[in-house]
């Protein structure tokens, strides 16, 4: 059982309300300012990832506070139920396991008193002959030919981490090309199977439970157009594997079960890149490099579970965000990667952080009284100065960000990445100093301009700066690195959960709506006006009958 506490009412928290007007006042700068040591205290190397959160608004009592508040909180109690395969998912009652799909140090976890590891590891010998056999092109189509294409049918967590890791590690792709289709609309289908061949693709059908409606629709129009291009029934075998944890369904769908990669109900959706949903990253990429990112996650594992809070990534990025949320009252956090490889990065943890911890009922089942889970976006640098950085540095809503960024680049052209880079180091800085009304002054006045125009275009040119920013450099993006930088984030959430005191492993908020579609499928069958919803709902359901 996890701890129920809330954190409002720890000692920590009501010191840290008090430490906040202290430190409200003072700017990150006069904090570099007095301390000479701030960024070797407040930053922590660890492997090939410097974590840099020197520029925020903390000092010593700051960081002292809020290791107190993760200790009155019992994190450590909450990260050994974890690991020890507790049933710390109690709305759903099952263990949080992603750690084992990982775990290869191979010491036993169980699992009501079973060790999950020897499932684990044959799964993984099963992921690793099948992509050996699919990109040597031993495995051959119905027509007798290799296969080219590898098509990933999945949703939610069966599709996000893939393609943000086989986006990211597109530097190590092999030869096999990979396409997801997510979206239940026909066209996102309909558009992937214009660039392939039936002879030569093979269709994962990702879905833990086999039964969500987008991924089975796709599926189902994936096997007519299969065989209506003259393949028969029993080449299904040769061109459909099923990642998921219902064999019943798997079968009743027409795929061989040898053809089926199974993972287990303690593997959370948006955890799930690590198990048999991660074949097409196996499949793009190769089995070693699939390996090698397993390594990376199990490194920050090991990190994780046994480094005090002080020196913890994960506990440090996590306590930062409470900070911010709970105390600054900040509303959203943005995710900026200054890596175009890690373009979907922002977007995967948007499900990661959101689904995970956008909860408003604690452990105890009532409705909560502080904020909880913040809005997660962002998009790659430079493109987002270009498009939002003018609300983060001017605008009037607090923003935390972290930048990350590898010092070494995959694609090293000319003075690309020193250009790409100094944007990186130069938006930090900016962000946290500012511009002063002085400096403004100063500079329109080294440009020659009028006592007259200097008043009327200072003002819009000041930067209050005070912005909190942390930095995460990585040496180079690989498949090791990008794993520990995953696993980094999957545990944030995860102490910020235990904090807030809510489940951040169930998602029952996404029920309600599939529900209601559910109920609204039959109802578009035919032209009748439907009267059953309030009159938006119908107004806007009988239009769409007379306009289709
Ligand atoms: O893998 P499945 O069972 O198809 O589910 C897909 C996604 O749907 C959700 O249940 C809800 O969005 C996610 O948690 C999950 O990742």
């Amino acid at each position: 059982m996890l701890p129920t506490i809330n954190f409002t009412k720890t000692e920590a928290y009501k010191y840290l309300a008090d430490h906040f007007i202290a430190i409200n006042q003072q700017s990150i700068k006069d904090l570099f300012t007095e301390d000479t040591e701030r960024f070797a205290k407040f930053s922590i190397l660890f492997e090939d990832i410097l974590f840099d959160f020197s520029k925020n608004r903390i000092n010593d009592t700051t960081m002292a506070l809020l290791v107190q508040l993760a200790r009155e909180c019992k994190l450590d109690e909450a990260i050994k139920a974890m690991y020890s395969g507790e049933k710390i998912n109690q709305t759903e009652d099952r263990p949080v396991l992603h750690i084992a799909l990982r775990n290869q140090s191979n010491e036993p976890i169980l699992v009501d008193g079973q060790d999950v590891m020897p499932e684990v590891n044959a799964v993984l010998a099963k992921m690793e002959k099948f992509s050996h056999s699919i990109i040597s092109g031993e495995w051959k189509g119905y027509t007798g030919k290799a296969i080219t294409d590898i098509v990933n049918i999945g949703i939610g967590g069966s599709d996000l981490g893939p393609v943000m890791v086989t986006e990211a590690l597109k530097a190590y792709k092999i030869r096999l090309n990979l396409h997801f289709v997510s979206n239940v609309d026909g066209t996102h289908l309909a558009e992937t199977l214009k660039a392939v061949n039936p002879e030569t693709t093979l269709f994962l059908v990702a879905s833990k439970t086999f039964t969500t409606q987008e991924t089975m629709t796709n599926a189902n129009s994936a096997r007519d157009w299969f065989l209506d291009s003259g393949a028969k029934k029993e080449d299904i075998a040769k061109h459909f594997a099923a990642l998921s944890t219902n064999a019943k369904d798997v079968a009743a769908f027409g795929i061989d079960t040898e053809n089926m990669f199974e993972f287990w109900d303690w593997v959370g959706g948006r955890y799930s890149l690590w198990s048999a949903i991660g074949l097409s990253i196996c499949l793009g990429i190769g089995y070693d490099h699939f390996k090698q990112l397993l390594a990376g996650a199990h490194a920050t594992d090991q990190h994780f579970k046994n480094t005090p809070f002080e020196q913890n990534v994960p506990v440090i990025l996590g306590l930062l965000g409470v900070w911010y949320i709970n105390f600054f009252n900040a509303e959203t956090q943005a995710i900026l990667p200054y890596d175009q490889y890690l373009h979907r990065f922002a977007a995967y943890f948007q499900q990661g952080d959101m689904e995970s911890n956008g909860k408003h009922v604690d452990r105890n089942g009532n409705a909560v009284d502080y904020e909880t889970g913040p809005v997660i976006w962002g998009e790659p640098g430079t493109n987002g100065q270009h498009a939002f950085y003018q609300l983060i540095h001017q605008g009037t809503r607090l923003i935390p960000c972290d930048f990350i960024a590898p010092a070494q680049s995959l694609n090293p052209l000319g003075n690309h990445h020193p250009i790409l880079l100094s944007n990186f180091f130069a938006q930090t800085e900016a962000l946290m100093n500012g511009k002063s009304e002085e400096e403004v002054i100063a500079e329109l006045k080294k440009a020659g301009k009028s006592e007259a125009e200097i008043a009327k275009l200072a003002p819009f040119k000041v930067f209050d700066g005070n912005r909190p920013t942390n930095s995460i450099l990585l040496k180079k993006v690989t498949p090791y690195s990008l794993g520990s930088l995953i696993a980094l984030y999957e545990h944030k959430i995860f102490v910020q959960g235990i904090i807030w005191n809510i489940f951040s492993f169930d998602q029952w908020g996404v029920e309600l709506g599939k529900q209601l579609a559910q109920k609204i499928q039959p109802e578009l069958v035919d032209d009748k006006p439907v009267s059953s919803h309030d009159s938006s709902t119908n107004g806007l359901i009988n239009q769409y009958k007379s306009w289709r």
